[in-house]
């Protein structure tokens, strides 16, 4: 297998983060930093950042990384520095020797420091680049809904290992889905579970507590032969995809299911297991551009699964021209067989000349 490495050590990387990220989910303040109604920022972010940085930076020290984070808040606040610190020595994994694998633990505040600023990349074209988003769907994670810990390897520009933790969805990949899934705040038996996927190579999922890679189970996209029973997934938050637009979408394509919204890159992971079909997600600012880490690795993850993604005009996702998707407008992911149907009805929606 290709790639064998970086998914394990992707995988223990965000297993260990994961575990970080569900104490301060489980924190009565959930970890806030209140600095942005906009882009909210937890102590979890800056933690899972870190330790994530430094698993990479163990293995492939000469990777870059693209990660949402940086080290400035921290360096300036001693008391929210402290408390990222108190987080990072806390986490670890059940297991030494795949701690081993990841580095250990992270030595003193100056490396965790380090590596929370070595998420800095610009990106590109060129060579190998992780894209890293230490919690996704903050909005979600703070409200107690689905949020999702998730790295990406990119190698020139193409990304081509996907790693998702969800503590907050069902292992069961059967379970049905809807928009309360997995959103109540207790840590029940049976939540939690960790996606993992190599280009060329198949996507499978595991329990998030029990990362070990024999447990590993194939998922795949769910046939859809008939688009109008399809279910589709959407942001919670209306400003992030346009609840309009994907309405619209989803009733010329005959669906007349509700959409099931969901926080964060669950999203991807959800349909590629084949508890929902197709991801929607429709620009509703002009200028607003998407984040490399918002979207690579759930991009493998479904493709490996049996889907494409494009962006709303039908354009394939470019990963390779820096931090953000800039030549894209918005994401459209869906099994192989429907994709073409699906396309044509959002260009349509949006009056995207044929
Ligand atoms: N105006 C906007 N349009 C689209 N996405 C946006 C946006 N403003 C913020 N986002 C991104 O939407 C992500 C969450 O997506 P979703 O709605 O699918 O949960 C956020 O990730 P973070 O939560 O990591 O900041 C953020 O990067
Ligand atoms: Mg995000």
């Amino acid at each position: 297998m290709t790639y064998e490495k970086e998914l394990e050590v992707a995988l223990l990387a965000v297993q260990r983060a994961s575990i970080l990220t569900k104490t301060v989910y489980s924190s009565h303040s959930k970890g806030t930093l209140s600095k942005s109604d906009s882009s909210p920022v937890t102590i979890g972010d800056f933690g899972a950042q870190a330790l994530i940085i430094a698993s990479i930076k163990h293995a492939f020290p000469e990777d870059e990384v693209v990660g949402e984070e940086d080290a400035d808040d921290l360096r300036k606040n001693e008391d929210e520095r402290k408390l990222v610190w108190d987080l990072v020595q806390a986490a670890k994994l059940d297991d030494s020797s795949a701690e081993d694998k990841i580095g250990g633990p992270i030595k003193s505040v100056d490396d965790m420091l380090t590596a929370l600023d070595s998420g800095r990349s610009n990106g590109g074209r060129q060579g190998r680049i992780w894209a890293l988003d230490p919690i996704d769907g903050t909005k979600g994670f703070l409200r107690g809904g689905q949020y999702a810990v998730c790295l990406a390897l990119m190698v020139d520009g193409v990304p081509t290992v996907g790693v998702i933790g969800c503590p907050n969805l069902p292992i069961d990949d059967q379970a049905p889905l809807d928009s309360s899934i997995g959103a109540d705040a207790d840590d029940k038996e049976g939540k939690g579970v960790l996606f993992g996927a190599v280009k060329g190579e198949g996507a499978t999922s595991r329990p998030l507590s029990k990362g070990a890679l024999q447990q590993s189970k194939k998922i795949s996209m769910k046939a859809v032969p008939d688009v109008r029973q399809a279910t589709f997934c959407e942001s919670v938050e209306a400003g992030h995809s346009s609840h309009g637009d994907n309405a619209a979408i989803a009733s010329k394509l005959g669906i007349t299911k509700s959409s099931v919204r969901m926080d964060s890159q669950a999203k991807y992971a959800s349909i590629a297991r084949g508890a929902g079909d197709i991801y929607l997600r429709l620009p509703v600012s002009k200028s607003y551009e998407e984040k490399i880490w918002d979207h690579a690795a759930g991009v493998v993850l479904v493709q490996e699964a049996g889907g494409e993604v494009t962006d709303a005009w039908g354009k394939p996702l470019d990963f390779g021209i820096g931090r953000t998707l800039k030549e894209n407008k918005g994401v459209v992911a869906a099994p192989k067989d429907v994709f073409p149907q699906v396309i044509e009805v959002v260009k349509e929606v949006l009056g995207v000349k044929q």
